[in-house]
């Protein structure tokens, strides 16, 4: 029987093509599916039907999707990290130009002179005005990245070529993102000797709770005055009343971010945009389709790539039959199941276990079918959370 993947926000059909028509039906509207595919969608636990087996989220942050919830229903998330770094990338290079030049404030001006007709009053008017829109260059001023993972060590990159020093700032950096990045950035020990040291700071992180609020009224005492904040990361990471504050007293100059929210639209010193760092055909195409190979090879396979929620764990198939087998991350529970297995004279060929936090995952590959009972004796063990058999076996 066909697979049911719900979408739950438009999603590219270059990605949607990964999912065969024979073994799949994609709609946005399903009752009972067996995943979800979805972007920036808020999804509630209470809407995620007993059905799903997994979600992917075809895009880098998973703040709209329940991960906790889904690690407790023993449901992996899936995101697509770095499959839209890009597009981020060179919004972010558009922001510093709109935050060192008069770009936005020049253009709104010459949409005033629409009713002018003569050409040569225009000029005059033009060449007397546009000392208000001078700017400054980005060569030689440093750029503070928060968050130097796969849009941030990009972005370093980017500000390296435009002539910037860079400065960064990541606690949590993993070994892979290091490798990646350029020996000329700068580590800075504390993010408020990061705001410090800055002319323009960006923000590349995502948010959780010990990240929500981050960028308060301490860190603002702290910023370089007249420094520029560029935020395409998530709006919940700054502290808005702490930074109208920073722009009332001008210790801000400018705010640049890819999320409106009531009191900062209208502002001369606040550049918004309607959350459209992703918003590229090469972005969204490279994030679905990741997404949806992910999806495709955990419900086909078991395997999971990219989750952000379970272990990373990958099996080659040596038997058509396969297990997977979810559980609290406890002693004894694989030992239960591989007894089970033993008690029906089911052999093991191959296997794989692997934990994450409280989740444990393990992949099976048996010789022959397991019945619907020695299935439902592992799910009856204290600590399992699902028993999935892959495949077909006869
Ligand atoms: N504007 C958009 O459309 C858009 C597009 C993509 C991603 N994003 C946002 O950007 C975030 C980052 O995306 P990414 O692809 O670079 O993710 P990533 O996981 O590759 O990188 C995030 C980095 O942040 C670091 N980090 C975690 N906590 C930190 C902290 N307290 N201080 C400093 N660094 C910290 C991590 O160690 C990691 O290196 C996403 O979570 C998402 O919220 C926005
Ligand atoms: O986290 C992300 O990947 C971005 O915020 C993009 O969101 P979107 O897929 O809704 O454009």
């Amino acid at each position: 029987m066909a697979k049911q993947i719900l979408t739950l926000n438009q999603i590219s059909v270059k990605g949607l093509e990964r999912l065969s028509r024979e073994d799949y039906e994609v709609a946005s509207e399903f009752a009972h599916p067996d995943a979800i595919l979805l972007r920036s969608h808020k999804l509630k636990s209470d809407d995620i039907p007993d059905s799903v087996l997994a979600i992917g989220r075809a895009g880098a942050g998973t703040n709209n999707v329940p991960v906790a919830d889904c690690s407790k229903r023993g449901i992996p998330v899936f995101n697509a990290p770095g499959a839209n770094a890009n597009a981020v990338k060179e919004l972010v290079a558009v922001g510093l130009l709109l935050g060192s030049r008069g770009i936005v404030e020049g253009i709104d001006y010459v949409a005033t002179l629409a009713e002018m007709s003569d050409k040569a009053e225009m000029n005059k008017v033009l060449e007397a005005q546009k000392k208000q829109f001078k700017g400054s260059e980005l060569v030689g001023k440093t750029l503070g990245v928060v968050g130097l993972g796969a849009i941030g060590s990009m972005v370093a990159e980017m500000a390296l070529t435009l002539g910037m020093d860079v400065v960064g700032y990541d606690p949590a950096l993993s070994v892979e993102a290091a490798w990646r990045l350029s020996s000329q950035v700068q580590r800075a020990d504390t993010l408020s000797a990061l705001f410090a040291k800055s002319d323009y700071i960006t923000l590349h992180l995502p948010v959780f709770d010990s990240t929500r609020g981050l960028v308060n009224a301490e860190l603002l005492a702290a910023v370089r005055d007249g420094a520029c904040l560029l935020n395409f990361a998530r709006q919940e990471i700054v502290d808005e009343e702490a930074l109208l504050d920073a722009l009332e007293n001008g210790k801000l100059r400018k705010y640049i971010a890819d999320f409106p929210s009531p009191g900062f639209i209208g502002r001369d010193d606040v550049i918004l945009m309607p959350h459209i760092g992703a918003s590229t055909e090469e972005a969204e195409d490279n994030c679905a389709i990741m997404a949806a190979d992910q999806l495709r090879d955990f419900l086909e396979n078991g395997n999971i790539r990219n989750s952000v929620n379970f272990p990373n764990l990958t099996l080659e198939r040596v038997s058509g039959c396969r297990l997977s087998v979810t559980n609290e991350n406890v002693p004894k529970i694989l030992g239960s199941v591989l007894s089970i297995l033993a008690d029906e004279n089911i052999n093991v060929i191959d296997m794989l276990n692997k934990s994450r936090d409280d989740i444990a995952y393990n992949l099976i590959d048996i010789a022959c079918h397991a019945s619907d009972e020695v299935l439902d004796k592992m799910r009856e063990l204290e600590g399992v959370i699902n028993v999935r058999l892959i495949g077909d076996c006869d």
